[in-house]
């Protein structure tokens, strides 16, 4: 299903609700209804009017143990879920398509359609209380979409399923984020569609549902929905109707006024947050007590990594194969419950820009490995900690059977334990934790006390109530055993009495209890045996006698099973009316989980507690990549230096041969530099990290020819995403710049950025820039801040060795035939290739980085040309701030290059005012 198709979809969303429903007959028309319904049976007129109500999703319709789907729906589900069509005779002539899906297995087969973008409406049937007793109706229970799945079987509990409501007003967005299966919930704004796109990165939320506008708002929908498989769902305006927005978020938080809840200056946030909850009440028709509290939310908070440096940093999942083995999230994880490691991700995700904060979390790990036995009897108490988040969603609900609530209490007899040892400690964070962590003991007698220790998973089969806990429960059970044994000697006495020595008292669901002789006896059977049913052996009669017992022992169970259901219902509702409590809780064990797991690989893998500073120095010593170590076996990674500052130091140009390490290095700086500001130890003999606001990387080459952009369209896009955002505070990994196009102008471009990088005044970012361009070591000693490194290799013969080793200078020779013949390139082409290279000049490349470099004087039409384009800028330009910077540009005094550069911002600047 295509993003337009759901979008118009989406915008007709329960029409009816505000909207007059003058489309009904148009509605008829698409999903296949007849013209004229009144000829349908009964069943199907209600299926009808459903549908109706519901247009845009694919309707489950209960029938029995299956859920149906007819006409439309019928033709979509079948061609979807591959599965067999047949037809309904409904009244009509012809037969109205329909498949049907199993009702025990119907979660996977939603989760497969909500994945290809479609709405399921989950149709139930339920007891009518205006009609008979026993008469059931149908109704609407629940609207599954992407953001809004339960489904346990198909979600990864190590990561959120966020729902996000995006409502663009003007030049804003207002955001809001939500996670049904935990609660957790929050909301922002932001004045940029880049910085809105970073957040949907970094949330990749399951779905967005946001208002027309922010369809039109310059974010590339199509590019979310295949990139990030991202269902967008555009909703009718009123759902974004500030009063409505307001009031329902009052109605729900049951608070007078939004300030109480502290988001009360979030104007564009709260009809963001106001809108789902709208939806989430639409969809999910449950009180959703257990999202019961928003938080306001700020990107600035945190480190800004930009979609592209995720992927290339493999922060989360690899690029290529998209899997978490080979990230720093698979070696940084080691936590022991699904709570701590979605919070881990979430560190991974959101690294910290507050020096104190991240100093408290270093604190907790240093304390939790000063006290390895604790650390390890901690997580030994956490391992039998079932998701407490998702338990108490599904407490609320009130789809948590018997024995999710046994698991719930033995998670909670953990917490004891944990908070003793806790208890020792005094690092601030771990004695909060400490102070967070409610033990429970209430919840978990209530569960003990009043749930049988190991209840049947069906709620209706009895069994669930503990001996003990109420009377009435104990007395059905009791006339239950006593009618066994009443049976059991009602059949010895027949015995007796009819000489029949096979008799025995049989039970079926459909006619109760019988007396069942084989054929062999049939001639004994007495008078007042009435026969019920004939078998293929045998016959099953009744008498009066047991027709009485019968209706004794059923109306007991019947009684007994509908009590204990009653009684396990209200304890799941007092459990549920403790969620803020629980919740506070849960969070509180997932930050220990990622503290302790954070302390034991730090501990495995000898890192070491990085000094924070906010001087701007990153000074590594011996560093290492914390992924590629792993990979390598024997210890055979060899470490290396970075010393990066504010002064001299700011800018390391390194070169080096193909395969000598060079990205490796610059990932692990970069990595480093994350994993400390998370808060993690880091691989390394000593750190000290000046704390950065942003990282940006171009690495390597991603193509994107899925959105029809080349290899160097995409670096482009992304070195330019990279000048306009980053600041002197910014940390940036460049991998070769410039090389997915000809020599001269990836040489220009390459020369280019390193300028204006080392430019204080337009960037001044500490960056690690690698490439293969020899000419850019002229830039030592010519630009400030500028440093050539190599990679050192060992010429052996014809070969080379990599030493792997970052030594201060440039490297002179690319070694690039040496890196092929060592690949196997057929010897004939390797000679070839040494012939060539012997031939061709680099006498061009030479004259060029000559030119650029050159006396300003000799270049007179290159002076006339920007004097032109100055000129035409200021025609332009409205701002009076651009325009003084404009005037004060002293062209003459500055290389083209350079001058080329700052009108290339004024114009951004320019563009970006508009
Ligand atoms: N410090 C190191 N210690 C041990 N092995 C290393 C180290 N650095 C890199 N390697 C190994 O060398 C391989 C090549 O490294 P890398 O990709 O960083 O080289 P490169 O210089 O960037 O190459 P190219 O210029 O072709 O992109 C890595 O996959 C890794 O296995």
């Amino acid at each position: 299903m295509s993003i337009d198709k759901n979008t118009n979809e989406g915008k007709n969303y329960r029409n009816n609700v505000v909207k007059s429903t003058s489309g009904t007959s148009k509605s008829r028309i698409n999903t296949g209804f007849p013209e004229d319904i009144s000829v349908l049976s009964p069943m199907m007129k209600e299926y009808v009017k459903t549908k109706e109500e519901y247009s845009d999703c694919i309707l489950f319709y209960r029938l029995g143990d299956f859920y149906e789907m007819f006409f439309e729906d019928a033709l979509t589900a079948s061609r979807e879920l591959e599965i067999t069509l047949t037809g309904k005779d409904c009244g009509l002539e012809e037969r109205a398509p329909m498949c049907g899906v199993p009702f025990h297995a119907a979660e996977t087969y939603i989760n497969r359609l909500i994945e290809k973008g479609y709405k399921v409406a989950i149709c139930e049937q339920v007891e009518d209380p205006k009609k008979a007793k026993g008469l059931v109706k149908r109704e609407v229970v629940r609207i599954v979409t992407p953001g809004t799945t339960l489904d346990t079987m198909s979600l990864d509990e190590s990561k959120n399923n966020y729902l996000m409501s995006i409502v663009s007003i003007g030049e804003h967005f207002g955001c809001a984020i939500a996670d049904i299966t935990t609660g957790d919930c929050f909301l922002t704004e932001l004045d940029k569609p880049q910085k809105l796109l970073d957040e949907i990165n970094k949330f990749t939320p399951a779905e967005i549902i946001c208002n027309d506008a922010f369809l039109l708002s310059g974010v590339d929908v199509a590019d979310l929905k295949g990139r990030l498989g991202i269902c967008v769902f555009a909703l009718d305006p009123w759902y974004f109707d500030d009063q409505l927005c307001q009031k329902t978020l009052k109605e729900h938080f049951h608070v007078g006024n939004l300030e109480g809840l502290g988001i009360g200056d979030y104007d564009s946030g709260i009809i963001a947050s106001g809108a789902l909850f709208l939806y989430l009440k639409e969809t999910q028709k449950t009180a959703l007590s257990h999202m019961a509290s928003i938080r306001p939310y700020s990107a600035e908070k945190y480190m800004l990594i930009d979609s592209s440096s995720r992927r290339n940093l493999e922060l989360v999942e690899t690029m290529r194969e998209k899997q978490k083995r080979g990230s720093l999230l698979w070696v940084l994880d080691k936590t022991k419950t699904a709570m701590g490691a979605r919070t881990l991700r979430s560190y991974v995700e959101q690294p910290l820009i507050d020096a104190e904060e991240i100093e408290k979390r270093l604190g907790a790990l240093e304390e939790l490995n000063a006290k390895p036995m604790d650390r390890d009897e901690i997580r030994e108490y956490l391992n039998p900690i079932y998701d407490l988040e998702r338990l108490i969603s599904r407490i609320s609900y009130k789809s948590a059977n018997p024995r999710d609530l046994v698991s719930f209490a033995s998670s909670l007899e953990m917490l004891p334990y944990i908070k003793q040892i806790l208890a020792e400690f005094n690092s601030p964070l771990l004695t909060q934790i400490n102070e967070d962590m409610d033990p429970l003991s209430d919840i978990t007698a209530l569960i003990r006390n009043s749930i049988a220790d190991d209840p049947p998973l069906a709620q209706k089969d009895g069994g669930i109530i503990r001996e003990g806990y109420n009377e009435d429960v104990d007395k059905f059970r009791r006339s239950r055993t006593d009618g066994k044994k009443w049976l059991s000697e009602l059949e010895a006495r027949e015995r007796d009495r009819t000489g029949i020595k096979s008799l025995k008292i049989k039970y079926n669901r459909v006619f109760g209890y019988s007396l069942e002789v084989t054929n062999t006896f049939r001639d004994l059977v007495p008078e007042d045996y009435i026969r019920k049913q004939t078998l293929t052996n045998a016959e099953r009669y009744i008498t009066q006698e047991l027709k009485d017992l019968e209706d004794l022992i059923l109306g007991a169970e019947d009684k007994l099973y509908a009590l204990e259901f009653e009684l396990f219902s209200d304890i799941r509702d007092q459990v549920g009316a403790e969620v803020v409590r629980i919740q506070r809780t849960a969070k509180a064990v997932a930050a220990l989980d990622v503290f302790a797991s954070l302390a034991l690989v730090a501990q495995r893998n000898n890192f070491v507690r990085p000094k924070i500073n906010e001087t701007g120095l990153i000074d590594i010593r011996n560093g290492r990549h914390p992924v590629v170590e792993q990979m390598i076996e024997n210890d055979m990674f060899i470490p290396n230096d970075t010393y990066l500052d504010n002064h001299k130091k700011r800018i390391s140009i390194i070169t080096g041969p193909n395969m000598a390490g060079k990205s490796t290095y610059m990932r692990q700086t970069a990595l480093i530099v994350l994993m400390a500001q998370i808060g993690s130890f880091v691989p390394a003999d000593s750190a000290n990290i000046g704390v950065v606001d942003r990282i940006f990387t171009r690495v390597g080459a991603s193509d994107d020819l899925a959105s029809g952009q080349s290899t160097f369209m995409v670096e482009m896009t992304e070195v330019a995403n990279i000048l306009r955002n980053a600041t002197s505070r910014s940390l940036l990994i460049l991998d070769e710049i410039g090389r997915g196009t000809s020599t001269f102008d990836g040489l220009s471009i390459a020369w280019a950025v390193i300028e204006h990088i080392s430019n204080t005044k337009l960037c001044g970012a500490k960056t690690l820039f690698a490439t293969h361009y020899h000419e850019l070591t002229e830039l030592e000693g010519k630009l400030s801040g500028v440093n050539n490194y190599c990679i050192a290799v060992k010429e052996k013969g014809d070969d080379i060795v990599f030493l792997r080793k970052i030594v201060k200078g440039g490297a002179d020779k690319s070694y690039g035939i040496q890196v092929a013949k060592l690949a196997g390139v057929p010897d004939s082409v390797i000679q070839r290739a040494k012939e060539l290279v012997e031939e061709l000049s680099d006498a061009d490349i030479t004259a060029a980085v000559k030119d650029l470099t050159a006396p300003k004087k000799k270049q007179k039409i290159t002076y006339d040309q920007l004097d032109m384009a100055q000129m035409s800028l200021f025609d332009t330009v409205q701002d009076n701030d651009i325009i003084e910077e404009i005037k004060n540009l002293e062209i003459g005094n500055l290389t083209p290059m350079e001058a080329l550069n700052i009108l290339y911002n004024l114009q951004n600047k320019i563009k970006n005012r508009w």
